[in-house]
Parts: C-alpha cells; structure tokens; sequence
C-alpha cells in the first residue's frame, strides 16, 4: 500500500508525453487471445489493469514478455482452459472483454463477474444481447457468467446502448463469426477504433471504424499482428486540466488532434486556452481561467456522452478545473450515477460545491483549496485529487494510491519531471 504525499501551490513547467491508453489497451490484449500466433504490443501502458490481463491470459495457458517498458509479446499459443481466474477478473472491469475473445477462440468461457470502478451500476446488458444474437447461449450461474456456443455466426446486431465495451465484445466475437455481421449503435471512441484497426490487422475485415454502424466480416483463422497503442487522450485531459488550476504552460507531445475536438472545446468554455502546434498542445494555464458563459449571459454547462460528445472519464477532471475558474458551471453527469460524490473531497479542500442530486453539481469559483488527508475513490477521481492536490497550499496525502496506478504510468515521475512536489511513500 502507497500514498502520495504532495506539497501544492508550485507553478509546474515544460513538456510531458502521455502514455498509451488503457482504455485500448485493455480490449486490444484481450483480442489477443483470438490467435494462436504472437502479438506484438507497441506503446501499451504498464499499468495494473495491463498487468492483470497479462496474467489472466498466462492462466488461460498463454505467454507474455516485455520486451522494453512499453513493448509486451503476447502468444496465446495454447489456451487449456475456459473459467477465468476469480481472483484475477474480479480485479478489473475490463476482464469481462475476456468472454468475446474466448468464444471467438474456443466457444466457451466461464467467467466471474468483472470487477473496477465504483462509480455506479455496470450493466452488462448490452454485451448478453450481442453475443446472444451472434449464437452465444449465456447461462448466469451463481458463481459466474456461462458463455457458451457451438458457432459464432454474423448477423445484424441493434445495441440497445452504445456501450464500449459491449461494442468490443461484439466486435472480436464477430471477427471470429462465419460471415457478416452489422453492429448497429455502436461505440466509436478512439479505444474502439483501435481495436478495430488490430482486428482488420489479425484478418477480419470491418467498414465503418469510427462511425456506429460497423460492418465486420469474420475470418476462420485470425492472425497475429504488431499493434501501436494510441495516445490516451484521457491521460492528456488530465494534464490540460492540470496546467490549468497551477496556472502553468504545460506541452502536452505526441496527441492524436481529432481526438481532442470536444475536450478543447469543453475546457475552452472553463476559460482554458489550448493550442496545437502539429501533434503537441500547448495548454496556456498561466492566463486567466473564465467561465464562458452561454449566449444572452446563460450559466452554461457541461455533460457528458457517448463519443464524440465529452467523455465521462474526463467529468471529474473539468469540475476541480471549475473550481478554479472566475464563474458559475452546472456539472450534469448522465452515465454513471456514482462519479459525482467525489467532489465532496474538494468541498472539505475549500471548492464551492453543490451537489444537487447524484448527477449535476454547480461549481462556483474560484475557490483557494487548502492540502488535506484524501482518498482517492476511483481513477478518474483519484487523478482529479491529485490535481486539486497540486493546486491547494499546503500538503496533501492522498491514500488508495493504486486507483490511480489502474490508469496512469509512473504518474509521480512525469509530475515530478515538470516541476511538481510529490513523493510516493509506502503506507506504514
Ligand atoms: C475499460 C473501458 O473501456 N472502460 C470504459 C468503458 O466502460 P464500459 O464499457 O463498462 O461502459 P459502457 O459504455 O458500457 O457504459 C458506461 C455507462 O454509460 C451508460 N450509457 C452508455 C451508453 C449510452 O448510450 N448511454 C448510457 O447511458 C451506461 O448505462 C453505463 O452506466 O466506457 C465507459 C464510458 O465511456 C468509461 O467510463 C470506461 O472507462
Ligand atoms: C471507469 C474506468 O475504468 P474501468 O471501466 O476499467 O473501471 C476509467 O477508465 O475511468
């Protein structure tokens, strides 16, 4: 157990590269799994979430090497079994991405429902009305979910929502599907679009990347392939919104520009100034942070949505820059209903918060936050305190450190490298 102890109010300066995101990460590792041939992962963020799909895929019989810090080989040569490790899946949301890829490679998987973030119900819904429709009978034991088929076959599938990870199930099942299959209300964020572009590498042939409407015909032997993990773009959110409450010129190396259209957008209305010069952003945090508001003076807003409108793990992130912003901002959260209860963190650090009711909170600023003792309650919230952290004069603990880790790689090294006091410390 570790805690981060860090002294805040420092201006931070220079440049950070963001490292690959989990959030493509984690279903491209699990495709995987549909071949028998090596994967070769370039740009794959060392987290914990990666390090519990590597192990889930070394239990199911597979192998895994770094081959630098941020290259990992992966063969699932041989897979000698279908129930997945309770422990292990139970340590992560993602592992629920298991149950596309084994029924695409074996037709089976056991699997225990999948653990992660506490930020409010996780339906799985969507994932069961897609597999079911590709031939998968589901059986919900007590103990785990029993996926099972004697064929995948392609078919016209309406997502009755555009969940990403229930796309991603689809998706790696459908390429492993005897013909075509049309995905219709599909997730299209970048981490999708990812996958699809490893899968269309391993042989599967899929129209429509990025739209949400995907077309995929399926191929027998899917093969092995090198993917390069993108940007996280929600890594470089946080950065952006990091700049801002220190009021630093922070650049931000090596982002995929369209993929920070509606983040640009969303942090320009907070007052915060970006800029792109090629592939780098400039964040100009050190002018002043101004609620734009809405036409004829209205208090304007922020929500969040399935892609491309403004990401819900980047909600967090915008409401500690609020507090930091001359202005009203009314805050409407619409996809989980337990990501907001963190703000009252930041209202113990000095914030003008309101919560109204599980999904909106008014942020009025700017407020001076004070360090305190925190505890970081899921990734993003966890990132977000440790933002506010590095605004607040004083020092800050912030406990539960392994929140974090889930998403962000070696983030006290890079923070420290632009200037920022924080120390890891073990929790005696
Ligand atoms: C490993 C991974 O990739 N995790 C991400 C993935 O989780 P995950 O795939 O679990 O999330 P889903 O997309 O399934 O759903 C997230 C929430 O949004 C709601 N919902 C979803 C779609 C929709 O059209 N309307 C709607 O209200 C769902 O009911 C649910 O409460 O996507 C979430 C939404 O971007 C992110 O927070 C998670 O970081
Ligand atoms: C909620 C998140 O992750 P997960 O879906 O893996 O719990 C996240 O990345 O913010």
């Amino acid at each position: 157990m570790e805690k981060f102890v860090i002294q805040g109010a420092h201006q931070l300066s220079g440049s950070v590269t963001p490292g690959g995101s989990k959030n493509e990460a984690l279903p491209c590792l699990a495709a995987a799994v549909l071949t028998d041939e090596p994967v070769t992962f370039h740009n794959i963020p060392r987290i914990a979430d990666v390090e519990v799909m590597l192990e889930v895929i070394a239990d199911l019989g597979g192998t895994f090497e770094w081959l630098a810090d941020d290259v990992v080989k992966v063969q699932a040569g041989q897979v000698n079994k279908t129930d997945l490790d309770r422990e292990l899946c139970q340590r992560i949301r993602a592992s629920i991405l298991f149950a596309g890829s084994m029924l695409g490679r074996t037709g089976r998987c056991e699997l225990p429902p999948p653990g992660g973030d506490v930020i409010g119900r996780r339906r799985l819904d969507s994932h069961f009305l897609a597999l079911e429709a590709l031939g998968t009978h589901i059986e919900v034991g007590e103990k785990a979910y029993i996926f099972e088929t004697d064929g995948l076959v392609g078919t016209e599938i309406f997502l009755d929502e555009a969940s990403v990870t229930g796309t991603e199930n689809a998706l790696m099942a459908a390429a492993a599907a005897k013909g075509e299959t049309v995905i219709r209300n599909a997730a299209c964020e970048p981490h999708v679009q990812g996958l699809c572009r490893m899968l269309v590498k391993m042989g599967a042939r899929i129209d429509g990347i990025g739209t949400n409407i995907l077309r995929i015909k399926g191929s027998k032997s899917l093969w092995g392939c090198e993917h390069r993990i993108g940007p996280d773009y929600l890594e470089i959110g946080s950065f952006a919104g990091l700049a801002a409450v220190t009021g630093s010129k922070l650049t931000i190396k090596d982002v995929v520009p369209e993929d920070l259209r509606m983040i640009r957008i969303v942090f320009a209305k907070l007052g915060v100034e970006t800029e792109l010069k090629g592939n780098d952003m400039i964040v100009h945090g050190d002018r002043e942070l101004k609620v734009k508001r809405d036409l004829h003076g209205a208090i304007p807003k922020i929500d969040d949505a399935p892609w491309p409108a403004f990401p819900t793990d980047m909600m967090s992130v915008a409401i500690t820059v609020a507090t930091q912003c001359h202005g009203t901002m009314l805050f409407f959260e619409k996809m989980f209903e337990g990501r907001m209860f963190f703000v009252d963190n930041l209202i113990g650090m000095g914030a003008e918060i309101v919560l109204c009711d599980p999904h909106r909170v008014v942020v009025v600023g700017p407020s001076q936050l004070y360090g305190t003792t925190l505890e970081s309650p899921d990734i993003r919230a966890g990132m977000s305190l440790l933002i506010a952290a590095l605004a607040a004069k004083g020092e800050s603990t912030i406990y539960n450190v392994r929140q974090i880790d889930r998403g962000y790689a070696n983030i006290d090294k890079k923070l420290k490298a632009i200037g920022a006091q924080i120390e890891r410390l073990p929790v005696e």
